[in-house]
């Protein structure tokens, strides 16, 4: 393993509150100073994340560096040529970062408030790479919009929309949040992960303290200090990340981007829970525990989470990378449906016994799903539900049908299942808006292509022919 450069900073004015929740303090008894690492050769293990010199490129040949990084692009040449101050106000600090501030400023034309974030140069190329890869995100409503770009001698000046709300470490520190309102950040969380991703960016460092939160309640990911581009099937090497949040294979040797699904799962973790998942006296204690510590989601800590919210956390916080749950499955996993897709209807607001209702006959359903097919599931957990529920949920329904897309499955066995389903009378009214034929094959078609050499007879499992039974039938009946 190379040898790690630990880079330390002052620690943050909120820093020591809610040590339990942030990076900054369970493995720093010695150091109460924040500790984030990075030890990568980006030679031999990351993709170096400027695109190649081009003929097209409009930089100058004679730039020298910033020529080899290519990475600031047009909008941001002009800028080059202006200083910060002839356009915006600068005003107070509102962070510090490793190497530079975040300062309150204001629009001289506009009036409009937004955070600069003034990184130095220092040669280093990771301060280059921060800003290309801003610049390449730049636009997703959950990535910190970046809005324009300055350069001086000593700075690159990132001029970005001002998250008013601060830090998602400082909300937590106001208590555990309910389910709700996590599955609803993780799932804006997981689908900017995803789209990272699909960029070719690996973030590496998903953390409370890097999602900063709007006025309207929306998250956004900031802080790409640590991410790096990587092409597909290419690994990463070397450690980089914050340690209670980094993944074990960062660990033990090369990575990829599911890093970044395991600093999800931690993140969770901490929501629900209110503590970090691996701890430990020092930054080694940490790091074994994160390679060692199983998590015992029986013990009291756990007693007012859901067992839905308790398996998407064991398959996220799943040390083998290839069973690691990816983004696709989480948002489709049942727990988030449950509290996201189908808010509307099947959490209407008025009842909060209908809705615990709904979360005890999903874990009913998880449960079973579980058990039909244990080989890919991280934990399993006692049932909690009860036959004689009511079928004229619409959130129920969703449920199940979010349930079901993980049962694994044969291709056989899925025409047979859609053909027993697209026979039942008055399935396409149960699921107003979008036909449950197409939920089902789209989530049983992922089922088929996520999932190996397992298959269950779904026509003699008479738990799914009770759940198919419930699916099909019409609201009210
Ligand atoms: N767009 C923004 N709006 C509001 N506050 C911001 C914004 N960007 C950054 N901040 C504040 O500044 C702090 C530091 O910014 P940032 O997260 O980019 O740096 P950092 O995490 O300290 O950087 P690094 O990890 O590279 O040292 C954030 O934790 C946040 O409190």
């Amino acid at each position: 393993m190379e040898s790690l450069r630990r880079k330390r900073k002052g620690v943050k004015a909120s820093a020591a509150i809610g040590s339990h929740l942030s990076d900054n303090g369970d493995h720093g008894r010695k150091s109460k100073k924040k500790c984030k690492l990075e030890s990568c050769d980006d030679k031999r293990g990351i993709l170096m994340t400027a695109p190649p010199s081009t003929s097209s490129s409009p930089l100058s040949p004679n730039r020298g560096h910033k020529r080899k990084l290519g990475c600031i692009d047009s909008s941001t040449q002009i800028r080059r040529k202006k200083k910060i101050e002839n356009e915006y106000v600068l005003g107070a600090s509102i962070g510090q970062g490793k190497f530079g501030s975040v300062r309150l400023c204001r629009s001289k034309v506009t009036g409009k408030e937004f955070a600069v974030k003034s990184l130095k140069k220092n040669g280093e190329e990771s301060v280059h790479r921060e800003v290309e890869i801003m610049q390449h995100l730049s636009g997703h409503p959950n990535v910190v919009m970046l809005r324009s770009v300055f350069e001086d001698s000593e700075n690159f000046h990132l001029v970005m929309e001002l998250c008013k709300e601060g830090r998602l470490l400082d909300k937590m520190k106001e208590g555990r949040f309910s389910e709700q309102r996590a599955a609803c950040l993780v799932k804006d969380l997981v689908g900017v992960i995803k789209y990272c991703h699909e960029m070719g960016v690996v973030h590496r460092d998903i953390k409370p303290e890097n999602i900063l939160m709007m006025a309207d309640g929306a998250i956004k990911l900031a802080d790409f200090g640590l991410a790096v581009r990587l092409a597909s099937g290419q690994k990463l090497s070397g450690i980089a990340g914050s340690p209670a949040y980094v993944a074990p294979e960062v660990l033990t040797g090369h990575y990829s981007e599911k890093v970044d699904i395991w600093g999800a799962g931690v993140l969770l973790h901490a929501l629900l829970v209110g503590v970090l998942p691996f701890q430990g006296d020092s930054l080694e204690a940490v790091f074994e525990a994160i390679k060692t510590v199983e998590l015992d989601f029986h013990s009291g800590l756990w007693e007012p989470i859901s067992d839905l919210a308790r398996d998407l956390i064991g398959r996220m916080l799943t040390r083998d990378v290839s069973k690691r749950i990816t983004p696709d499955e989480i948002l489709r996993h049942p727990w988030i449906l449950l509290y996201t897709e189908s808010k509307s209807k099947a959490l209407p607001s008025k009842s909060k016994t209908r809705s615990s209702a709904i979360v005890q006959r999903l874990n009913f359903a998880a449960l079973s799903i579980t058990k039909s097919s244990s080989s890919s599931s991280s934990s399993s957990f006692g049932s909690s539900g009860d036959k004689s529920e009511e079928q004229d949920e619409y959130g129920f329904v969703d449920a199940l049908a979010a349930a079901i897309s993980r049962v694994q499955i044969s291709e056989p066995k899925r025409s047979r299942l859609c053909l027993q389903l697209t026979g039942t009378a008055g399935m396409a009214h149960l699921h107003e808006g979008q036909p449950l034929y197409s939920f089902l094959t789209q989530n049983l078609t992922w089922c088929k292509a996520s999932i190996s050499d397992e298959s269950i007879d779904i026509s003699s499992n008479k738990r799914c022919r009770w759940w198919l039974i419930i699916l099909v039938a019409p609201k009210g009946s």
